[in-house]
């Protein structure tokens, strides 16, 4: 049964969140942003470089232009100047960059748990293909912590090693790939010291010589050390002359109290602006153009109601079980790890109200406001289920139970389907349907829109009784293979009245030859330059929780003993009688060629 922990390791100590630096502090509006101009009008205070780099602007951290200036002392080009700003370069091993680089803030990343599966599977690729391209600011360093003792050598060893990204097959891979690890550097310490990160703090400080320094911290660890984690480094490694954000993995609780918890403990040490909480869907390049499809094309916002859309299905499943992550699987389930966050955060998207402006707080305001408009899920609106041990073709693929790290009596559901209804004008009664699952005959994601039958359709017996066969469904395939498609009804050419189906098709990677970035880069480059709008805030949190909840306690409660299904397979029938109770078939089980 789930294990209870507890966030703060005393719940009574007062810490102030002024421990971090905050925010708005005004030295902290100027770092040098690397991203390409949106829609906003920069103010030029880029001052010339020996090597330009070709992305640098300079932007405020909340993604709007400067339009103030530091108190601190800034250079003629206005670029604030810290004292070694103009100094020549010290040790070889100190910092090894030449003296054109070293302009501008720095930036230290520690990454936490760098001997970790997410820090080697993603964070330090997402951080090499963002140094790769040039998205970085000139000044970066990245330090590896976790208790694992290693030199600088052997991160860099461990990070070379593991490192496959898109950008493995590029043009000068392997030099760049050298310059890049000279900027890692690691430090050992324990999560709940104060003292080792003090000691981390006198390496940053080392490499940061003096600069004006920003910090970042991500804190790839299990969730019962985030607290201790940003105790420490709140207290001991902030930056005390630029900003401090700490990016934050899920799993934020496990139900509304944990939430509330961990996000009380967190605010202990640092403010609301500080907390980067990442739910790597929002990174999926898929995701992100869910609102330009909807906002920026005339043809789909109108139809974009109850009027018109019969049912909106979130689907995700996987082709493989818990392997290796059981321990951490068990104890949250596949409602958590996946509805509550990834399809909750796609769904919220899709439902909220146009946002005043494409402003983080606008986005997010929105988004709090459809959560909050959901009637919280109940036991009839759920199917679960779990896998079980299967044999195909002469191989046998395991039970979820046969991982050693899972208790052979676990009632934790692998799969699950859910039906969630947005009690507001636009959405009355259309059923909102998640399914999400491991050990399923396929990998896949998509957002898939139902729309409503024709009325009074001239064309009705050209489909026989099967209406559902005619109606028109747009697909989002978020992975793999991206593409954004339509099904319309046509006419098979000929002299005959012969209809057919067809696709008009957006297909990624026939559309466009550049290969699309790791939702991780996106989220850590939006970091580094302080945009929020892809990062959960606090109060989006509770009303995913808040729905969420009262669910999971009465099936833990209650030991609901989800339904087997074959490793393999489609998942268990409940989730057709489900979607069979709200007039609706599971759009992705249409054998479709997509
Ligand atoms: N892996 C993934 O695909 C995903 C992971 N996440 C989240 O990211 C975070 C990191 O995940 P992942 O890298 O898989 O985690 P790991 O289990 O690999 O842990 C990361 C590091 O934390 C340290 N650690 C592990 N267990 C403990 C413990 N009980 N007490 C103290 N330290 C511990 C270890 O470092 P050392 O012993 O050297 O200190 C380990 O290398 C988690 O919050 C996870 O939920 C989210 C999405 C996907
Ligand atoms: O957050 C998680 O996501 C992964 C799936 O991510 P994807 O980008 O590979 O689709 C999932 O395997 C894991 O269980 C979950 O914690």
């Amino acid at each position: 049964m789930a294990t209870q922990f507890s966030y703060c390791s005393s719940s009574s100590t007062t810490f102030t969140p002024s421990s971090f630096k905050n925010e708005t502090h005004l030295f902290s509006r100027f770092h040098i942003l690397p991203r390409k101009s949106h829609s906003c009008t920069w103010i030029s205070l880029i001052r010339p470089r020996i090597r330009p780099r070709k992305h640098f602007q300079l932007k405020s951290s909340n993604g709007h232009p400067l339009n103030a200036v530091s108190l601190q002392d800034v250079g003629t080009s206005g670029v604030p100047l810290a004292k070694n700003d103009m100094e020549p370069q010290g040790k070889e091993e100190s910092l090894p960059f030449s003296q054109s680089e070293n302009l501008g803030p720095q930036l230290s990343i520690t990454v936490v748990g760098a001997s970790g599966d997410l820090a080697k599977k993603k964070i330090f690729p997402a951080l090499f293909a963002l140094y790769y391209e040039d998205w970085l600011p000139e000044n970066f360093i990245v330090f590896g912590y976790a208790r694992t003792k290693m030199t600088d050598e052997e991160l860099r060893n461990m990070i070379s090693r593991t490192l496959t990204c898109r950008i493995d097959q590029r043009e000068n891979c392997e030099e760049k790939m050298d310059r890049f690890l000279k900027r890692c550097f690691y430090h050992s310490g324990q999560y709940n010291s104060e003292e080792h990160f003090a000691e981390l703090n006198r390496k940053l400080q080392e490499k940061e010589a003096g600069k004006l320094s920003n910090r970042l911290f991500y804190l790839s660890i299990p969730p019962n050390i985030f607290v201790d984690v940003v105790k420490c480094a709140s207290l001991r490694a902030s930056s005390t002359s630029g900003w401090t954000r700490v990016i934050v993995e899920k799993p934020f609780g496990r139900d509304s109290e944990s939430s509330g918890e961990l996000t009380r403990c967190l605010k202990l040490y640092l403010t609301e602006d500080q907390i980067f909480r990442i739910d790597h869907y929002l990174g999926k390049e898929l995701v992100e153009n869910l609102s330009v499809l909807r906002f920026s094309n005339l043809v789909f916002e109108p139809l974009w109601s109850r009027n018109f859309i019969r049912s909106v299905q979130l689907i995700f499943s996987e082709d493989f079980g818990t392997e290796g992550r059981g321990g951490y699987f068990d104890n949250y389930g596949i409602i958590r790890d996946i509805m509550q966050n990834h399809l909750l955060q796609i769904l919220a998207l899709f439902a909220m109200e146009t946002p005043v402006s494409l402003d983080a707080e606008d986005i997010r305001n929105e988004k709090v406001k459809v959560l909050r408009s959901m009637r919280p899920l109940q036991l009839d609106d759920v199917a679960v289920g779990q896998y079980k041990g299967h044999s195909k073709g002469g191989k046998s693929y395991p039970a979820y139970i046969d991982d050693p790290t899972v208790p052979n009596n676990s009632l934790t559901p692998t799969f699950a389907a859910a039906a969630l209804f947005i009690n507001n004008a636009r959405w009355d009664g259309v059923p909102f349907l998640m399914k999400a699952g491991k050990a399923l005959h396929t990998k896949r994601a998509e957002i898939r829109v139902q729309f409503r039958h024709v009325p009074g359709n001239l064309y009705k017996r050209n489909f026989g009784t099967d209406l559902d066969k005619a109606t028109n469904e747009l697909v989002l395939r978020v992975q793999p293979d991206e593409a954004i498609y339509l099904k319309i009804n046509n006419k098979v050419p000929g002299l005959g009245m012969r209809l057919d189906r067809s696709d008009l098709n957006l297909l990624y990677r026939a559309r466009y030859s550049r290969e699309i970035p790791d939702a991780y880069e996106r989220l850590l480059l939006d970091a580094v330059e302080g945009e929020r709008r892809l990062f959960i805030r606090s109060d989006e949190l509770d009303a995913a929780w808040a729905l969420f909840t009262p669910l999971l306690k009465e099936l833990e409660q209650k030991k609901i003993v989800p339904e087997l299904y074959p490793y393999g397979s489609r998942g268990p029938v409940g989730a057709h009688y489900l979607a069979a109770k709200h007039n609706v078939r599971w759009g992705d089980l249409s054998g479709e060629a997509s």
